[in-house]
């Protein structure tokens, strides 16, 4: 064993992965689940007080989008888009590279490969449950001459992991705690794949709301978006009512937030033209619904976020002059990356006035969660540009009530 003997006997670090299609929103959800598990392995009495700790895994070229030819998209760091010390005030986390150096070697103990039951729900209720099992897919890890287990490490070549196995799971983050502090594993550091797998423990809970909360994005991201809407949308958080204390646990809602004068939507396009036709409104319907709003909200602007193509776009602007967006230069998309981008997109749509998502989006629903935490009234987030076609039932999005105090942990 070559840990390094600096590291106290009671550390141990959690990694963990995700299905390499899924997106940056749905991503952030995931990490939430283990931030969860974490502050749970801590408190437990089961796990005798060991100081575990999240590694946060590189972010890379991730799902359908982040494919850009030109830009170089591998090892970024959390820091690049998140502020490590409000993360760090609701559980310990560390970036991978400091974990390399920390153990001193590019290694993992063991890895779960976290995956579904071959039977699907035999018994036709939904029951918690978690096993180890012959593995369904094929291996994306493989076993070296040397025994050592290789795959995909966010682009870590040298790191390896010491023990594999596939765990078919079906069940809330909590149900990990007995396997991992039961005796099942003593490894220092556990590694599980295909996160996405594990669910939250109380979705809208007070524990979910506070990991949301410690989410703020790095500052470098918060003082672009700050100097675009100062410049361009006329908005600033004095007036707006949307001052943030240095450190989130001291928010409080202070009255209404008011939002910038503009109002804001996020339009998905790319693969929900095609996974979720019924739901997707056309650029003329958008144009149609976001006129009406601004006269409503008595505002000539109006930003538009979105993944569509340029010609979509411009035939946006041109039935929508009042139509605002984000344009990086080549400098800030080559220090920022897609994911920088994103979340200023997501900052200036959090501090419009009234905002329009796009249903089913997790792009939209880390848009309306912010808004809540910036305490802006529900009816102004909790908002959806319908499709044209009568076949959509144009169902607004669920409206997600912030939990600030402790509630009662009914698995508890
Ligand atoms: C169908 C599913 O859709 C899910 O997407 P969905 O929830 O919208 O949201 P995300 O999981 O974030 O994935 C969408 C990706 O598209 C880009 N994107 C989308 N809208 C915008 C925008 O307005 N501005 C900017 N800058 N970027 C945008 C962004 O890079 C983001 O990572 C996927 O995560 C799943 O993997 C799956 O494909």
């Amino acid at each position: 064993d070559n840990n390094n003997s600096k590291v106290p006997s009671n550390k141990r670090y959690l990694l963990y992965d995700c299905n390499p299609g899924e997106g940056f929103n749905l991503r952030r959800d995931v990490y939430m689940r283990i931030a969860n598990l974490v502050k749970n392995l801590r408190e437990r009495k089961e796990c005798k007080g060991d100081d575990w700790v999240l590694v946060l895994p590189p972010w890379g070229r991730i799902g359908y989008h982040w494919k850009e030819r030109d830009l170089e998209q591998s090892m970024i760091p959390w820091s690049t888009f998140f502020d490590l010390k409000s993360l760090n005030e609701f559980v310990p986390v560390m970036e991978y590279e400091d974990y390399i150096e920390e153990i001193g070697e590019a290694s993992i103990d063991e890895l779960w490969y976290l995956q579904n039951y071959a039977e699907g729900w035999t018994s036709g209720v939904w029951e918690e449950k978690m096993h180890e099992r012959d593995c369904i897919d094929s291996p994306v890890y493989e076993t070296d001459t040397e025994g050592k287990i290789r795959g995909w490490f966010w682009g870590y070549e040298e790191t390896y992991a010491k023990k594999f196995k596939c765990v078919s799971v079906q069940g809330m983050s909590k149900m990990f705690v007995q396997p991992i502090c039961g005796g099942n594993t003593t490894a220092k550091s556990l590694m599980l794949d295909r996160g996405e797998n594990m669910l939250h423990d109380m979705f809208g809970g007070k524990n979910y709301w506070d990991c949301r909360r410690s989410m703020v994005f790095s500052h470098k991201l918060i003082e672009i978006a700050n100097n675009f809407r100062s410049k361009f949308l006329d908005s600033n958080d004095i007036e707006d009512n949307t001052v943030m204390p240095e450190n989130w646990k001291n928010h409080k809602c202070n009255g209404d937030a008011t939002g910038g004068p503009y109002i804001a939507a996020h339009v998905r396009r790319k693969d929900f033209l095609y996974a979720r036709q019924e739901y997707v409104p056309s650029i003329k319907q958008v144009a149609k619904v976001l006129s009406e709003k601004m006269k409503e909200y008595n505002v000539n602007k109006v930003f538009i976020a979105s993944d569509g193509t340029k010609d979509e776009m411009e035939e946006l602007k041109s039935l929508l002059p009042g139509m605002i967006m984000f344009k990086p230069s080549k400098a800030e998309l080559n220090n920022f990356k897609m994911g920088g981008v994103a979340i200023i997109d997501q900052i200036l749509c959090s501090h419009a006035r009234y905002f329009m998502g796009t249903k089913e989006s997790t792009f939209s629903f880390r848009i309306q969660e912010e808004r809540e935490i910036m305490c802006f009234p529900k009816h102004t987030t909790f908002n959806r540009i319908c499709a044209d076609n009568a076949k959509d039932d144009c169902e607004q999005p669920a409206k997600w009530k912030i939990v600030w105090n402790s509630d009662s942990e009914i698995w508890d």
